[in-house]
């Protein structure tokens, strides 16, 4: 039976519970060691594994292969029905020369896994200082297309002593700001398959709840103060370049990837909360620019969402306005649709390298992103929830058991938690 209504309200409520199990050994690698912090010494419930979900991209030209025919076998993301198997990979190997030409024109590779891994161990750093009690936190990267795969990152939290019938507390941080089903979402799916299948009893998938790891989502954070404020520095450092005559008659084009119209339609959050971001980053900017939000990266025949980013670009350079500044504002680092559709196609082509377009740094290694990162964590830590209510509603228009079941699985952690 498909679930179209909230599953519970639990996730909103703060538990009280005695203590949950502690790892009683913190082991790094091969090496097995005495956990750095105990709850006995200082109060301590860590330590406290911190995994950033994200797509991931190919890091070599050579795995572009094998991240697009992953991609275009997740269901979640391209929906390809009963044919899955068999048109995945042929619109993958289809596909795989063009895009291994882009891959090699930004460098050799997507920079995604050398930010998110750096993002990660930075946060983690800030973390053991400003939560103690949930100290020491481990970073993990865990991609849905490329390597470190989510059953990858599954395998080492277990490894690492992890549940395995300890327990230990894992905190699923998605690197989406803003919840789609197909990005945010296909990861949770992901990762609740792995967990069945590498803590749940071999025959029926059922986990003793006892010994498993505790999951807790942070699964949006499209106004948190911190991104907007991370947003909006890089906005007036770009802003800055004009001559201060131009400055306030600067088009910013706020540049997120679209959606196909059939996702948007079955009720996708996506598109509302990419609008939140914007309307808050405009907000701390004083409104004093005009702005649009629109919509790159379309792939395939079908309708998707517009305004097109590249066709924004030419129809205002055709009506004379040649200063504009293209903010990518749904994706936390450079990746190919930045380095090769924004600078190279929509810059270099579209706009014919004009001076007065330009686009903003992505967020990257900036410190005050970092930190929003880190803020973000330590509330969640404290809250004593397992996910923000929204993450329990269904899409109106959704049909997957996946998704039923993965909410059912989030749900029920929440009994599990305690605030610290
Ligand atoms: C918030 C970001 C993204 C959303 C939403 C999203 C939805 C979405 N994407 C596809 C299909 C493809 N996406 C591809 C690459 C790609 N997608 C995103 C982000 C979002 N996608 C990024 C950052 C990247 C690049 C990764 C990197 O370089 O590191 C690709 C592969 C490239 C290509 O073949 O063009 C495809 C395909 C769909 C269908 C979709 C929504 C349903
Ligand atoms: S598609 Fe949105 S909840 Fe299933
Ligand atoms: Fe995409």
């Amino acid at each position: 039976m498909a679930l179209r209504t909230p599953l519970s309200r639990a996730c909103l409520r703060t538990k009280i519970s005695p203590a949950t199990s502690v790892l009683s050994q913190w082991r790094r690698g091969n090496a097995t060691v005495a956990p750095p912090v105990t709850q006995d010494a200082t109060g301590s419930k860590g330590p406290t594994a911190m995994v950033f979900m994200n797509m991931g991209g190919p890091s070599t030209t050579d795995e572009v292969g094998t991240f697009l025919s992953r991609l275009f076998a997740d269901a979640d993301l391209i929906p390809l029905g009963r044919l899955q198997n068999y048109i995945g990979p042929l619109i993958a190997r289809r596909r795989t020369p063009k895009i291994i030409k882009q891959y090699a024109d930004i460098g050799g590779g997507s920079p995604i896994r050398k930010w998110s891994e750096h993002q990660a161990a930075e946060m983690c750093k800030i973390l053991d200082k400003t939560s103690p009690e949930t100290a020491p936190h481990k970073p993990y990267v865990a991609f849905r297309y490329a390597d470190p795969l989510t059953e990858h990152m599954y395998q080492r939290l277990l490894e690492d002593g992890f549940g395995g019938g300890k327990g230990g507390r894992a905190v699923a941080f998605t690197q989406y700001p803003q919840y789609s089903c197909s990005t945010t979402g296909s990861s949770l799916n992901e990762l609740w398959k792995w967990r069945q299948r590498l803590e749940g009893k071999r025959a029926t998938g059922e986990v003793d709840p006892s010994g498993s790891i505790q999951w807790s989502v942070i699964d949006r954070w499209p106004t948190h103060s911190g991104l907007v404020e991370a947003f909006a520095q890089n906005i007036e450092a770009k802003l800055a370049e004009y001559p201060e005559d131009r400055r306030d008659n600067v088009i910013l084009l706020f540049s997120a990837h679209s959606l196909p119209m059939s996702v948007v339609n079955r009720g996708d959050p996506y598109p509302a909360e990419v609008a939140a971001t914007v309307w808050a980053v405009m907000q701390r900017l004083g409104m004093k620019n005009q702005y649009r939000l629109v919509w790159q990266s379309q792939v395939g025949p079908q309708p998707w969402l517009g305004a097109q980013t590249s066709d924004t670009v030419k129809n205002l350079m055709k009506k004379g306005n040649t200063d504009m500044v293209l903010i990518p504002i749904a994706f936390t680092s450079d990746h190919i649709e930045t380095l090769y559709e924004l600078d190279k196609e929509v810059i270099g082509e579209d706009a014919e390298g004009h001076e007065g377009v330009k686009r903003v740094e992505s967020l990257n290694g900036s410190p005050v992103f970092i930190n929003a990162l880190a803020d973000l964590a330590k509330v969640h830590l404290h809250s004593g929830v397992a996910c923000s209510p929204q993450m329990l509603l269904r899409c109106p228009g959704c049909v997957s058991e996946r998704c039923l079941e993965q909410k059912k699985f989030f749900a029920k952690q929440d009994q599990r938690l305690e605030a610290v």
